[in-house]
């Protein structure tokens, strides 16, 4: 479904993505994980088009997307979350959804004979979306500011699934959660999957990633070091020694 070869991000002679090349298939699960400054993050934005490849190449449903731009490859259906500093906190949280869906269909935006019945439908769909992902529809004409955490991170999940994407990218989705909420939304997660979307999770959480990754990628300074079922890239002494060396141990975050 996704096939990465030889990607490759230079920042001058940092070499933040280094060659690196792995597979996502089709409703899988995989967790992208190593220390900080391995590469996680530029990884997440060279394969949703917000940070260009110095090298390489990205393909998606067989489609050669190594030099798509954010829109094009989000129309192809990838998405992603991003923290949640991205939301817009005075706008209520049907609000958000809204934007994300104009966003998707800028048709809706602009065209006035669809504009009253897109506008339906985006309600519509933005309600379906908030009990999928959990969130009271209590709160669907509340400020965004009102939400706890734990939804914030659920409504960003929401708005990355708007238009039905095939795959979606998380980064550190679980962040601020605590232990209680983090188990709820494992249960999301399985949830999304279930629905037949695959996704690339970066998360310091092994215990969650544990719980739902079918396989892990691991990165340091920039390479790949494992890429295997949890159980097994948890017990790897390459990945526990790359995560001691920098001084934060792999179970850390359990
Ligand atoms: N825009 C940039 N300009 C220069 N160097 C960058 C830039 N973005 C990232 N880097 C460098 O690339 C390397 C990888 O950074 P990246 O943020 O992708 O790592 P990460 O694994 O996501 O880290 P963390 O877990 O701390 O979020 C780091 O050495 C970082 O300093």
């Amino acid at each position: 479904m996704l096939e990465l070869t030889d990607v490759s991000k230079h920042y001058g002679g940092i070499k933040a993505v280094d060659k690196v090349s792995f597979k996502v298939y089709p409703n899988e699960v995989v967790g992208l994980i190593g220390p900080n400054g391995s590469g996680k993050t530029t990884m997440m934005d060279l394969i949703s088009g917000h940070t260009p490849l110095t090298s390489g190449h990205i393909v998606f449903n067989g489609q050669d997307i190594t030099r798509h731009n954010a829109t094009k490859i989000a129309r192809a259906g990838i998405r992603r979350t991003f923290q949640t500093t991205s939301l817009f906190k005075d706008c209520t949280v049907l609000e958000n959804l809204s934007i994300a869906s104009h966003l998707e269909d800028k048709r809706s935006l602009f065209n006035v004979t669809t504009r009253k019945q897109s506008q339906l439908n985006i309600e519509h769909k933005s309600l379906e979306l908030l009990e999928f992902v959990g969130i009271d529809s209590a709160y669907a004409d509340r400020s965004v500011s009102e939400l706890s955490t734990a939804d914030q991170r659920r409504l960003m999940v929401a708005m990355a699934m708007v238009g039905d994407p095939a795959f979606i990218l998380l980064d550190e989705p679980s962040a601020g959660m605590i232990v209680g909420e983090r188990d709820d939304f494992q249960h999301l997660l399985l949830k999304i999957k279930n629905r037949g979307i695959s996704i690339l999770i970066v998360e310091h959480h092994m215990r969650l990633l544990s719980k739902i990754c079918d396989r892990m990628v691991v990165l340091n300074f920039g390479k790949v070091i494992a890429d295997d079922k949890p159980e097994i890239v948890q017990r790897d002494p390459v990945v526990v020694e790359a995560y001691l060396g920098r001084g934060s141990a792999a179970h850390a975050h359990g």
